[in-house]
């Protein structure tokens, strides 16, 4: 018997401590937003709203007293003391619509004042948490993906976002504060057990609605991750880059079932949800208010009938019992506003945490200044092991490489090899598990991310085609400096893109996107050199590693032999990293290192690698063979090394 009590004690704390995490921490969370939309703003807004909420109460009140004082006054005539009475009361109520009048506008505008406010403050609260891990890990973990798409979901919309939940909140307030009086107007003319019973009324529809929709909310929680594939499908046939295949290979019917069905899974709670939530509880509550107050108003007449209230105090009453139920129904500008808001902020501060506990998970980033000239002897992969948050599986397995300063180190490898690992980690997009990477023997770790950054030039495969200008593209390899345009035209020369680009409508001025009015768009080799200067531009503002990792994937071999022997030229004395498959572009390379399993397996220079017979020889004479059968290119565009292998 006694084992049940706790169990009891304790299902009733945890339901308190729910309600208390769902629907009073968030409200709380609002309130303390409210500062950032203005302390100026958020009083002026407070006093409009119960000004606002208390005009309607003295509206009824001056129009009851009219309705009262009406009798006298038609008995009395023009000028009597009663019509006197009459016409200065009518004057009030006049005043008092006039005035709501035009507060609602003022109101308005102070309220989106503020939203804006609140909501870039938060925005920008985002957008920094996001940018504020060192590495791209936390990008790529689930649970964080699923906090950001939720608390960014708030400020995408119109509607809904935290900044008019503060606006709303203010609102409600408002509205409360109207309903106190109102039941003081109503239990002061007929009786308190109405005005409780008005009061018991409007809560219970507010109940009925609000705490329906705070329950209904659980789902939007739910479906979180499947919404984002939704919106994945939606924008996917929204793009120009899958435009081209869906139409090749004919998915656009394939994409519509997938969407629909993502949509169904998100849709078939929400209906589930639906019905639960509102039916059985908001029936049940509607019709105890509609009880309590048909009850008072019954009650009134009654009063009325029997001639124990004067017929102000009936108008009056009745008026503020007919005022009072109006509120409680639904208020969408401050209920679904609190609710989506709430939820946001919940998220926000889930994202908050999450980004906490991986950031505990490393070591805190360095502040160390990088010394100038740096690396003056060499870049080194100590013994450096790495696996991918969330993966068991090493890509990295002790990799010792060593990049000497002044000198272009090319790393090949198959697909997977992990090189693309290896200019992350150089990079700081991840730290590695074990080992270390070292410039002149000094951790990069130590150094503040930034201004390690700031050494590298870095092309990735897959670098960003910025819709902005050429040469907006080109200066982003150094935007802590201020443009340059003389070194951007150099470095799109040096990348043999400055003629095509100058041969645009607007020249370097050009939008690199049709999506803008003179703009246009690049072949994906033209892009690929605007990424080359970019890197060239890097090295311009004091860069000091360049890395490239597929530079000229994009190229044809004739342009690619060309690249790379002036890449060479222009390259000299920089430490360089150079990823590439294509064996014919690293034989230029000072030295070449093949990964391979997670380790590097050879290392030497072309001649010595191919000497050696080894695993390079191998893929070096397997893509030469490809090549001298024509499948990469004509017979004469074989690099002279390729023929040499082949021969
Ligand atoms: N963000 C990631 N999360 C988990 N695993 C990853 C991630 N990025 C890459 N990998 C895995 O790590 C391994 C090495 O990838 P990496 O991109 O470094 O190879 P790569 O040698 O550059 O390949 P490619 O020549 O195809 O570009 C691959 O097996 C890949 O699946």
């Amino acid at each position: 018997m006694t084992t049940g009590m706790p169990a009891a004690g304790s299902g009733v704390r945890a339901t308190w401590s729910h309600w208390v995490d769902e629907a009073v921490r968030p409200r709380l969370r609002i309130i303390r937003l409210m500062p950032s939309g203005g302390v100026g703003p958020v009083v002026l807004l407070a006093v409009l709203n119960i000004v606002l909420g208390l005009l309607p109460v003295a509206f009824v009140v001056a129009t009851s007293v009219l309705v009262g004082e009406v009798p006298a006054a038609v008995a009395g005539g023009v000028g009597s003391e009663a019509w006197d009475r009459l016409i200065a009361v009518f004057l009030l109520a006049a005043a008092v619509f006039l005035l709501t009048q035009l507060l609602t506008p003022v109101n308005n505008a102070v309220g989106q004042r503020m939203r804006r406010r609140v909501d870039s403050a938060l925005r920008d609260e985002a957008m920094a948490l996001m940018l504020r891990p060192v590495g791209i890990g936390p990008l790529e973990d689930q649970r964080t993906l699923d906090e950001l798409s939720e608390a960014v979901r708030a400020f995408d919309r119109e509607w809904g976002t935290p900044g008019q939940a503060c606006v709303g909140m203010l609102g409600l307030v408002a509205r409360y504060t109207r309903l106190l009086v109102l039941v003081v107007v109503i239990g002061s003319t007929v009786g308190w057990p109405a005005a409780l019973a008005v009061a018991a009324a409007v809560l219970a529809f507010r109940y009925g609605q609000r705490g329906g929709l705070r329950k209904y909310s659980r789902v939007w929680r739910e479906v979180v991750g499947k919404q984002r594939e939704v919106a994945y499908l939606h924008g996917v046939t929204m793009t120009d880059a899958a435009a081209k295949e869906i139409r090749v290979f004919g998915l656009s019917g394939w994409l519509a079932d997938r969407y629909v069905a993502a949509w169904e899974a998100v849709r078939d709670p929400y209906e589930r949800a639906r019905r639960r939530v509102y039916l059985a509880p908001y029936l049940v509550l509607t019709a105890l208010g509609l009880l309590l107050a048909g009850g008072s108003t019954v009650h009134a007449a009654q009063l009325a009938a029997t001639g124990r209230v004067s017929l102000t105090a009936l108008a009056l009453g009745v008026q503020a019992i007919v005022l009072a139920i109006s509120l409680g129904g639904y208020y969408p500008e401050a209920d679904t506003s609190t609710q989506y808001a709430m939820l946001a902020l919940t998220a926000l501060r889930r994202l908050r945490d999450r980004l906490g506990e991986l950031d505990g998970e490393q070591p805190p980033p360095g502040r160390a200044e990088v010394p100038a000239g740096t690396p003056s002897t060499a870049l080194a992969f100590d013994r450096v092991g790495f696996h991918y948050p969330g993966s068991d599986r090493a890509v990295l397995d002790g990799v010792d490489l060593e990049l000497p300063a002044g000198l272009c180190t090319a790393v090949v490898g198959v697909n997977g090899a992990g090189k693309t690992t290896l200019v992350k980690l150089l990079g700081r997009l991840y730290e590695p598990t074990s080992g270390a990477v070292r410039a002149d023997g000094v951790d990069i770790a130590e150094f503040d991310p930034v201004l390690w950054r700031r050494r590298i030039g870095v092309i990735f495969q897959d670098f960003v085609r910025y819709e902005l200008t050429a040469a907006e593209n080109i200066a982003l390899g150094a935007p802590h400096v201020p443009v340059d345009r003389a070194v951007v035209l150099r470095v799109a020369e040096r990348a043999g893109i400055a003629d095509a680009l100058l041969a645009l409508p607007g020249g370097l001025d050009t939008p690199l996107s049709r999506a803008y009015p003179g703009g246009t768009d690049l072949s994906g080799g033209q892009w690929q050199r605007i990424a080359i200067a970019r890197a060239l531009y890097a090295l311009e503002a004091g860069a000091t590693v360049l890395v490239l990792d597929e530079p000229t994937a994009a190229l044809d071999v004739r342009a690619e032999v060309a690249f790379f022997d002036r890449f060479v030229e222009l390259t000299r004395g920089v430490t360089s990293l150079l990823i590439s498959h294509r064996f014919s572009s690293v034989r230029r390379a000072d030295h070449i290192v093949v990964l391979d399993g997670g380790r590097v397996v050879e290392r030497g220079s072309h001649d010595e690698l191919v000497a050696a017979d080894g695993r390079y020889a191998r893929l070096f004479a397997l893509q030469a063979e490809r090549f001298a059968r024509g499948l990469d290119v004509e017979a004469d565009d074989v690099p002279d090394g390729t023929r040499e292998v082949n021969r």
